[in-house]
């Protein structure tokens, strides 16, 4: 299957609030996709549903060919050996050192060796620049450090899938190119597939091959980075060029401020 994660049809709702409807998307092999949107479109929901956290009402998640709502527990905890998630604001144990941090997954679902985990958590934080950094506490090191240190935890066990929930979220600008940079480089060195969940259109565009825009639980635009910058697509455009309104209103529905200020119907806000 050239697709590692293919969704189909996908319903998913809190209650009786929908929140994804009818939802199609394909994750190819080896690529970075982006999947992009608005506060409250969707978007961390799609990682919970891959990751089967969440169970949707209609339709199917397949990872890697299997269909994640029909697993089992035990199928579950297996099929996630094989996935790195970096969460949003991604905590590391602060009662821990970064060393340990790291060694944290290997210790958790592996029976291998103490000295072997050394090299391994090592290797990984050399990949991230901070493997001179092993013995410190997170309260010693910057957030953009603290970021590269829980990347450098989710690709621990080498997972074939990557998904990232806002991984530039509080960095600054230089941080959140090096995180950018790491990210694709990450998933091209262990050769894996990586789903970036993100607001920030510039960093995303740079490392993805593909980005989806999600509005409301739907996709709305699809397309290579290259394609989402010339896209006259209304929503694609209030995206990419920031602007305040556009499909996605900078109000929140309701009365109008004329009629807020007593002024009758005249108007919109
Ligand atoms: N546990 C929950 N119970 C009820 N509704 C929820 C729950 N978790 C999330 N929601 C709602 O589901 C919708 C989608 O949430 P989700 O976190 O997937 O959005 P998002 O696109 O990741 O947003 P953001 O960019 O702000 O993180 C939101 O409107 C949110 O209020």
């Amino acid at each position: 299957m050239p697709n590692i994660v293919e969704i189909r049809d996908l319903h998913f709702r809190y209650g009786d609030r929908p929140i994804l409807s009818g939802l199609h998307m394909d994750f190819p092999r080896g690529k970075v996709i982006a999947v992009m949107g608005g506060s409250g479109s969707g978007k961390t929901t799609i990682l919970r549903l891959i990751g089967g956290q969440l169970t949707p009402q209609e339709g199917s998640v397949n990872v890697g060919g299997q269909n994640v709502p029909t697993l089992n527990t035990r199928d579950l905890y297996l099929l996630r050996r094989k996935m790195g998630m970096l969460f949003q604001n991604g905590a590391l144990f602060t009662d821990m050192t970064v060393f340990e941090n790291v060694a944290f997954p290997l210790n958790e679902h592996t029976d291998l060796a103490p000295e072997l985990i050394r090299d391994l958590v090592l290797m990984k934080l050399n990949a991230v620049g901070l493997r001179n950094a092993a013995q410190l506490k997170p309260s010693e090191i910057s957030g953009g450090m603290a970021r590269r240190v829980a990347l450098a935890r989710a690709i621990a066990l080498d997972p074939s899938l990557i998904m990232y929930d806002e991984p530039f979220a509080g960095l600054d600008p230089i941080s959140m190119g090096v995180t950018a940079n790491l990210i694709r480089r990450l998933n091209d060195a262990l050769g894996s597939t990586s789903i970036l969940v993100s607001h920030d259109v510039n960093e995303s565009f740079g490392i993805a091959d593909y980005v989806y825009f999600l509005s409301q639980g739907k996709v709305v635009a699809q397309g290579t980075p290259a394609e989402m910058r010339v896209s006259q697509d209304p929503y694609v455009k209030q995206f990419v060029h920031a602007e305040a309104d556009g499909p996605v209103p900078f109000h929140y529905p309701g009365k109008s401020l004329a009629d807020d200020l007593g002024l009758g119907s005249g108007g919109r806000p």
